[in-house]
Order: C-alpha cells, then sequence, then structure tokens
C-alpha cells in the first residue's frame, strides 16, 4: 500500500510552437490557461504521521509558479519548446530537487482544448 498525495495548481502563459500542422497560428504568440498537478506518493512517518507535509509542498510549487505564470514560455530557460511534455519535464526536474524518490507523477492540463500530459516514475 502507498499514499499518495496531490497538489493543483495553474499558471497563464503564453508561447509559439513550430509544428507540421497549423503552422500560422501555432508560430504566432498566444496563450493558455494550464492546470499541473504534482502528486508525491510514500509512507507517512510514524512521527509526524504524513507522507510530506502539504504545507512545504504548497510553498514549492508557489516558487515554480512564478517561474511560469504570466511568463512567455520560449524565454524560459531550460524549457525548450513549450509543449505539454516539456512542462511536465520542467516542473518534475524541480520537483525532484527536493523530494527524490517520493516524487511520483507530474501532469499538466489545458482544460480548454481537453489537452493533457502525465509523466510518472
Ligand atoms: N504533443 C503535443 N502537441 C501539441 C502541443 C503539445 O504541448 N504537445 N501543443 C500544441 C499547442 O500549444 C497549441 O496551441 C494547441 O493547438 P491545437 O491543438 O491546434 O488547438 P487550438 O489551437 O485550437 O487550441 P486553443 O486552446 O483553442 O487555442 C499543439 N500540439
Ligand atoms: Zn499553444
Amino acid at each position: 500500500m502507498k499514499y499518495e498525495l496531490s497538489q493543483t495548481f495553474y499558471f497563464e502563459a503564453a508561447h509559439t510552437l513550430r509544428r507540421n500542422v497549423d503552422v500560422e497560428p501555432s508560430l504566432r504568440i498566444h496563450g493558455h490557461t494550464y492546470i499541473a498537478q504534482i502528486t508525491l506518493a510514500g509512507q507517512p512517518e510514524a512521527g509526524s504521521g504524513m507522507v510530506v507535509d502539504l504545507g512545504h509542498l504548497r510553498r514549492a510549487i508557489e516558487t515554480l509558479r512564478r517561474e511560469l505564470d504570466h511568463r512567455f514560455l520560449d524565454e524560459v530557460a531550460g524549457l525548450g519548446p513549450a509543449t505539454l511534455e516539456n512542462l511536465c519535464g520542467y516542473i518534475w526536474r524541480a520537483m525532484e530537487l527536493l523530494y527524490a524518490a517520493k516524487l511520483d507523477c507530474v501532469e499538466v492540463r489545458r482544460e480548454a482544448s481537453g489537452d493533457a500530459c502525465r509523466l510518472r516514475r
């Protein structure tokens, strides 16, 4: 048995994208609302009864969110082309530094279009 703790946050950001379909509109600067979910998994520590204190996760997310919210994603260092896949990877790398093997899943969605990407251990 393992316990899964999740927290969800959103960010609004702009980007361009080089694609083989919808070439011209994708190359124009446009924006999306992104919803991201981070899941940590493990066993609660005996003393605290927590896998991780959710207050700690909330602070880590706030720092990360400042790097993405109201940004032009093409200019975010280390992201690469601003796809859902690369956003998952970017968030994963930031959270793995803090939570190591407890990091279980990162999901990024664009609900307006029904798009989602999930990165799992
Ligand atoms: N594998 C991926 N494919 C695409 C991604 C992605 O992140 N991973 N992203 C995009 C775009 O960001 C794109 O703007 C969405 O385009 P599209 O699916 O054509 O939908 P709309 O332009 O209609 O989206 P709106 O939300 O309505 O603007 C494309 N592919
Ligand atoms: Zn887009």
